[in-house]
């Protein structure tokens, strides 16, 4: 896929993966969301070792590729590059977006994490970022400690898509999407859902309504 089509695979749910060391339990779990409608999927596991990252990020390669969905490696542009993922997502400490982009090349996705700070998304898109995320919106049990955003930040326009993170559930996405989002970053309230297919649709529900 060239990067122009992934592009525009950037709206609705955004999944990430859950820290899972079980590669047979977080492919389950995958497998539930990409049939729920799932379209973009990003591997982040910060308990697994390199050798499970990756095992696991190259199982779910070939199980985004089964659904026609955009795979995204969260972090490390080298694992990105080897499982031939359609791209990474950076944060502050996870190096520069030229550094991602000379090595991945121009077809390949990048997205920029940008906390609570508008003017690190408009360095991100000179830079050359594919997309920018903000958060966190809620409050989170993933990254409690994370800075919180202000909606007001998603009423912007940065040229390209804009993704929301942070503690959001099917019932708080809403107001993200009607402020802006174009995409919403999940983790918990997908795949700590009792069902995951289920919990993918209802989200994919919220992006119909808008
Ligand atoms: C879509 C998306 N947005 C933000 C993040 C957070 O990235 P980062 O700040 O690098 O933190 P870690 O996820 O690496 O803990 C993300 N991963 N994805
Ligand atoms: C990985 C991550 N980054 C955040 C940020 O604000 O940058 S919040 C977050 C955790 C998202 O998990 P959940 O959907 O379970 O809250
Ligand atoms: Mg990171």
């Amino acid at each position: 896929m060239s990067r122009k089509i992934l592009a525009t695979k950037l709206r609705g749910l955004y999944a990430i993966t859950p820290d899972c060391n079980d590669t047979g339990d977080l492919l389950h779990r995958v497998r539930r969301a990409l049939a729920g409608g799932v379209h973009m999927l990003q591997y982040r596991n910060k308990l697994a070792n390199t050798t499970l990252q990756h095992e696991q990020a190259l199982a779910l390669r070939g199980l985004t590729r089964e659904f026609g969905a955009v795979f995204i490696v969260n972090d490390d542009a080298q694992l990105a590059a080897k499982v031939d993922a359609d791209g990474v997502h950076l944060g502050a400490d996870d190096g520069e977006v030229a550094a991602a982009r000379a090595l991945l090349g121009a077809e390949k996705l990048i997205g920029v994490s940008c906390y609570n700070r508008a003017e690190l998304a408009r360095q991100a898109v000179v830079a050359g970022a594919d997309y920018v995320a903000f958060g966190a919106f809620f409050s989170s049990s993933v990254k409690p400690e994370a800075v919180r955003a202000e909606l007001e930040l998603l009423r912007q326009d940065y040229g390209v898509p804009v993704v929301a993170i942070g503690g959001i559930t099917l019932e708080n996405g809403g107001v993200l999407i009607e402020a802006g989002a174009d995409a919403l970053a999940v983790i918990s309230a997908v795949f700590a859902a009792s069902d995951v297919q289920q919990a993918a649709q209802d989200f994919s529900k919220l992006f119909s309504k808008a």
